[in-house]
This record gives C-alpha cells, structure tokens and sequence, in this order.
C-alpha cells in the first residue's frame, strides 16, 4: 500500500532528524518565540467569505506527479493571500510532494497568515521542527496514527501552542478521533489515500456525525464553483484546496473564481479581504 511507504519513508526521515535536531536548544528557541496565529479563527469568525480557504502550495503529488511547473512558492503564496485566502497550507514532504522545509520558511518570511505544516507527522522532532519554521498548524492524519500516537502527538502540538487539524478519510478514524479530548478541528479528506480516488460524498456522509463545536474542513478533489456551493450549504466552515489553484496560470483569478458562490454580500464593493 502507498501510505505503508510514504510512512516508511517518513521514519528514515525522521531517525535522521533525531540525530541532528538539538532538542533542547530546539525547546528553548521556541518557548522565546513568537505566538502563533489561530488557524481555525482565520478559516471561521475571520473568514473572508461564507466559506473559509486554506490555500495549499503543492508543486507535486504521488498520483498527479509535476502539477505545476514553473513554480515559484512565494509568488503563489502571494497571490493566494492578495486573493483573500485565509490560511495558507506548505507541503514540507520533499520525497512524494517535492515540498521541503526551505519552502516553508521561505514562504512563512513573506506573509502573515496562518500557515499549516502539511507533512505526514510520527514524532515529536517533526512538531519541534514545525514550532521553528513558524507553523501555526499541523496536519495529523488520523490513518497513519494508532490512538496512543493520535493523542500524543495531539497533546504535543497543543503545547507547543499549534493547533492540529485531524485528517480523517472514513467513519472509523472520525470515531477514533472524537474520543480525544479537546478535539476542535476537523479535516474530511475527501480523498482516499490508498487509492487516490476522490469524491465529495465523503464529506456529506461524514459531517453529520462531527459535533457543532468542532470547526469542519473539507479536503481534496474540490475544483468547481458547484462544490463550494454545496459545501456551504452542507455548513462546512473550511475547504482545504490545491491542485485546481496549482493548475491555474492565474491563481488569484482562479481563487475568486471558484469561491464566487459564497463572495459575502459585503465585499460585492469592496475589497474582501480588509
Ligand atoms: O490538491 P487537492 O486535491 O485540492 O487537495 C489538497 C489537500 O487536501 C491534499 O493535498 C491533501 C490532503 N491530505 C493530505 C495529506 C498529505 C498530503 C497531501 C494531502
């Protein structure tokens, strides 16, 4: 299965990050560091439309391959921002994504919004390094975690002051994940990582059973106005959205394109994102 190898992969990564990360010198720079911004305000009560948009910077992907090649992060992540995205997503996996750390700074030295670690989290070391490149948020996939893990690294994230947005695909994880404590934010990946397929049903099906105190994002596959639309009524607060921005010469057209069914009222004449 591809996620057994993604995962494996990941600890090779991760016993090298062991070795070198400075653990101690690690905890004490980031207890001197800057807060950090709530991703899930800036996708619900600060959202800049009825529905809020974290916006991925992905150059590639294990079942597209290259999705965009000129790709240059900061300028993307620019234009997302200038589009009245609300958080910006960085894939920092550099093996199946082509993301990496250096991208991540780079990007997170030019704007301000909050941005998510997107990776595939087994340890503490990875939320350390997350905390250090400025991540205000980390994805943890609730698949690739078994519940002592899930609540672990949960617990770890939260006190290194980030939130964790919980990356659930079926009834069972979402299960599994609602009986952590605390749990505030939700992601339905509507796309199954085993086989790459993605359908929007998943997020129908699963979001009744996420509580209302819980802010619910959708993820994966979304590329038309239609989607956010029906997303919106289903009372969705986020969509999470890459490829469709990636493939789009003009990203922040492509933004205001797609998130035009749920443009607030209020912005018809003026800027959106003031
Ligand atoms: O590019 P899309 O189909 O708009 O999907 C974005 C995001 O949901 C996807 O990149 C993603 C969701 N969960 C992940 C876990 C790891 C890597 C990537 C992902």
């Amino acid at each position: 299965m591809f996620l057994n190898r993604i995962v494996e992969t990941k600890q090779s990564e991760v016993e090298q990050l062991q070795k070198t990360l400075n653990v101690a010198q690690a905890e004490a720079d980031i207890s001197r560091f800057m807060p950090v911004r709530s991703l899930r305000k800036a996708i619900t009560a600060n959202r800049n439309r009825g529905v809020g948009l974290i916006a991925e910077v992905k150059k590639a992907s294990p079942s597209k391959g290259i999705i965009r090649e000129h790709f240059n992060p900061v300028e993307i992540a620019q234009s997302y921002v200038h589009a009245g995205a609300d958080a910006l997503s960085v894939l920092t996996d550099v093996s199946y994504f082509q993301g990496g750390i250096d991208i991540f700074k780079q990007v997170r030295s030019q704007v301000d919004v909050p941005m998510l670690r997107k990776d595939f989290i087994i340890s503490r070391e990875q939320l350390l390094e997350a905390r250090l490149i400025g991540a205000d948020a980390v994805l943890l996939i609730a698949a690739i975690l078994d519940d002592a893990q899930l609540k672990e690294l949960f617990e770890q994230s939260r006190e290194l002051g980030m939130e964790a947005l919980i990356e659930v695909h079926e009834e069972s994880e979402l299960l599994r994940v609602l009986k952590l404590e605390h749990v505030e934010l939700i992601g339905i990946n509507n796309r199954n990582l085993h086989t790459f397929v993605t359908d929007l049903a998943q997020t129908d099906q699963l979001r009744k059973l996420v509580p209302s105190h819980c802010t619910l994002v959708s993820e994966s596959g979304i590329h038309l106005p239609e989607h956010i639309a029906h997303l919106y009524e289903s009372s969705v607060d986020a969509v999470l959205i890459g490829e469709h921005f990636m493939r789009n010469d003009d990203i922040g057209e492509a933004v205001n394109k797609l998130m035009q069914p749920v443009e607030q009222a209020s912005s018809a004449s003026g800027s959106v994102s003031s």
